[in-house]
């Protein structure tokens, strides 16, 4: 299972709902959810605490299974997949980036991408040149303690992009940065998803950061529709 075999078609979710509970007291974290996000597309997902944008993250990444429905990514279903192959799937071809950045203390940037590179061993992108690209060359031997929380973040997208993701799923990417900051970083998650095709869904309360991103949904009570 590599890049080079396999078509980059993206994420599909088809007709997928995730319930908690029995009876009476189901939640429909995911009720009926359809969506397509095509390589090289950066889709955000806005919408109240508790509509299911994280569970559409868990679910998507192949974190959790959806309790009907399917979730496709490059074209193969991840609810058919047992755990090992699903582990690799998700090692392999999908991106997490969190509100924090989520690095390791004891690691500079630069081997927090090398880390990567260990654990996934294939042959992904040049830690050095992707660091570069994201504009943070220039701090690739500091650890995450003396970086600020854009700089993280940063290191944080650079390092999800190192295995050649098809999918990247990011968390409220901007909650922990000022006005400049979080466009830059939401600008550079645009770029990135172009230049690199890959598809990207980002869950953000942050409506100003929404013009960098080429569409907006709205989840409500575990459903999808545009965003006005
Ligand atoms: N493990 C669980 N067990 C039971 N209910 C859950 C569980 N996880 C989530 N839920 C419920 O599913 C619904 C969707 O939760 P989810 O965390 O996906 O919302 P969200 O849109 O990400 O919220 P927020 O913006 O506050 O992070 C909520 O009603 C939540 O209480």
């Amino acid at each position: 299972m590599t890049a080079a075999t396999t078509t980059r078609a993206g994420l599909a979710l088809n007709d997928t709902c995730l319930n908690f509970g029995d009876g009476d007291s189901t939640v429909h974290a995911l009720d009926h959810v359809t969506l397509e996000v095509a390589a090289g597309e950066l889709v955000a997902i806005v919408g109240p605490s508790g509509a299911g944008k994280s569970s559409l993250l868990a679910v998507a990444g192949g974190l959790t299974r959806p309790t009907s429905g399917t979730v496709t990514v490059d074209d193969v279903d991840l609810t058919d997949l047992k755990p090992r192959e699903l582990t690799r799937l998700r090692r392999e071809r999908i991106g997490f980036v969190f509100q924090s950045g989520n690095l390791i203390p004891a690691l500079t940037a630069r081997d927090q991408l090398r880390l990567v590179e260990k654990i996934t061993g294939r042959d992904g992108r040049n830690p050095d040149e992707l660091l570069e690209s994201v504009g943070m060359g220039h701090r690739a031997d500091r650890r995450p303690g003396q970086l600020s929380g854009g700089e993280r973040q940063r290191v944080g997208i650079a390092r999800a992009l190192m295995s050649r993701p098809s999918l990247l799923l990011v968390d409220e990417p901007t909650a922990a940065l000022d006005r400049k900051r979080s466009h830059e970083v939401v600008e550079l998650l645009a770029r990135e998803t172009h230049d690199a095709g890959v598809a990207t869904i980002m869950v953000t309360h942050d409506h100003d950061v929404l013009e960098h991103c080429d569409r907006v949904l709205e989840m409500v009570d575990g459903g999808l529709r545009p965003h006005d």
